[in-house]
């Protein structure tokens, strides 16, 4: 289990993580993910024990391994964790297995056991035919293969990864992303993973902290996020396509009725229908962008600041200066007041 309380990093004045408490099941895939400078890595760096946080403790099971109160952290490598980069670093002198090797001859294991445990975790990552090889003979996405292979070498009950995808092109990602888990599984280990892509966030977690400004937005399951978000910022952050938040004062009448003014309301993509003419109560964008996503339409408009996106099963088609009429239910999926708090 990993306990996170209250947990407070600051650089000077600036809270990078500003007093942030959850925890996770032994077993559990964590992912931390926002935006760019929301405080991920701090998160990750302190559970890796490489950062001193400023306030509050992490535990790892009954262990408190870092406590920002009385000043103390556990050293990085007596946490029993295991951590993997954006970047590879590997040891370009060495040859795949002696990096997987490398850290089983830290630790002080036998040589026969050693080299039975690289051949496994070789095999485990699909790469036994690689061993010889040096990083600079095998491909990107070979070295992130050799990396989390030598993280998990050692056994390490807790599994830290900081953006280990984003090298890798768009297809080696999504199938990095199943290697991931089946080795997440055959682990057993709990793993801490960072991203500031909500689709790996939504597809790999069993569990998700969206972090804003240091601070969590909300901590759920993906179902629950995508299900019932508690602010307006996870209402568009997650989700494929996310939701649209329209303000209530750009709504038409009949939807706007009844609504605060000052407030937003979130209408899910597949809620929505499209119409090439005008409709009693519809919303005039104009025409951006049309895909198709599994066999449905998905359809966006602009208008000023405001974008919208339906996914419907047909669509007229609409070119460039077309005007899009976007028909929204009666009554909005959430809304949320000016702040970004969820009012109903
Ligand atoms: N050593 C440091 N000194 C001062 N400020 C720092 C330091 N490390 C991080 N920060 C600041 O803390 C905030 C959080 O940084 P962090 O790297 O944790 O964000 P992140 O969510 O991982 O972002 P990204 O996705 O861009 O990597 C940022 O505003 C960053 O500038």
């Amino acid at each position: 289990m990993i306990r996170i309380e209250n947990l407070v990093k600051s650089f000077g004045a600036f809270n990078a993580v500003d007093d942030i408490s959850f925890s996770v099941p032994q077993g559990a895939f964590l992912v931390l993910v926002g935006p760019s400078g929301c405080g991920k890595s701090t998160m990750l760096r302190m559970l890796a024990g490489l950062e001193q946080p400023n306030g509050g403790t992490v535990s790892f099971g009954d262990r408190i391994v870092s406590d920002g109160n009385r000043g103390w952290t556990i050293d990085p490598a007596q946490r029993d964790t295991g951590l993997v980069f954006q970047s590879y670093a590997l040891w370009p002198h060495m040859t795949v297995t002696g990096n997987v090797d490398w850290p089983l001859k830290v630790a002080g294991m036998a040589k026969p056991d050693r080299q039975a445990r690289v051949a496994d975790v070789l095999r485990m990552l699909g790469i036994e035919h690689l061993a010889g090889r040096y990083p600079n003979e095998i491909s990107g996405g070979q070295q992130q293969r050799v990396a989390i292979a030598r993280m998990i070498a050692p056994r390490p009950s807790i599994l830290l990864f900081d953006e280990p995808l984003s090298n890798l092109d768009a297809k080696l990602r999504v199938e990095m992303r199943t290697e991931l888990l089946r080795v997440h599984r055959a682990t057993g280990a709990t793993s801490v993973y960072v991203t500031h892509d909500q689709v790996e966030a939504m597809t790999m977690a069993s569990h998700v902290a969206v972090l804003n400004h240091g601070k969590v937005e909300q901590f759920g399951t993906p179902e629950e996020l995508v299900q019932t978000p508690n602010t307006a910022f996870v209402a568009t952050f997650v989700g494929t396509p996310p939701a649209n938040l329209v303000p209530v004062s750009a709504l038409s009448p009949p939807q706007a009725a009844n609504l605060p003014i000052e407030a937003s309301a979130m209408y899910r993509p597949e809620d929505l229908l499209v119409s090439a003419t005008p409709v009693d109560g519809g919303l005039a964008f104009d025409f951006a962008e049309a895909s198709l996503v599994a066999g449905r339409t998905m359809l966006t408009g602009t208008r000023d600041n405001l974008r919208i996106t339906a996914v419907v099963d047909a669509a007229p088609r609409f070119g460039v200066g077309d005007t899009v009429h976007f028909i929204l239910p009666a009554a909005p999926a959430a809304l949320f007041g000016a702040n970004g708090e969820r009012l109903s």
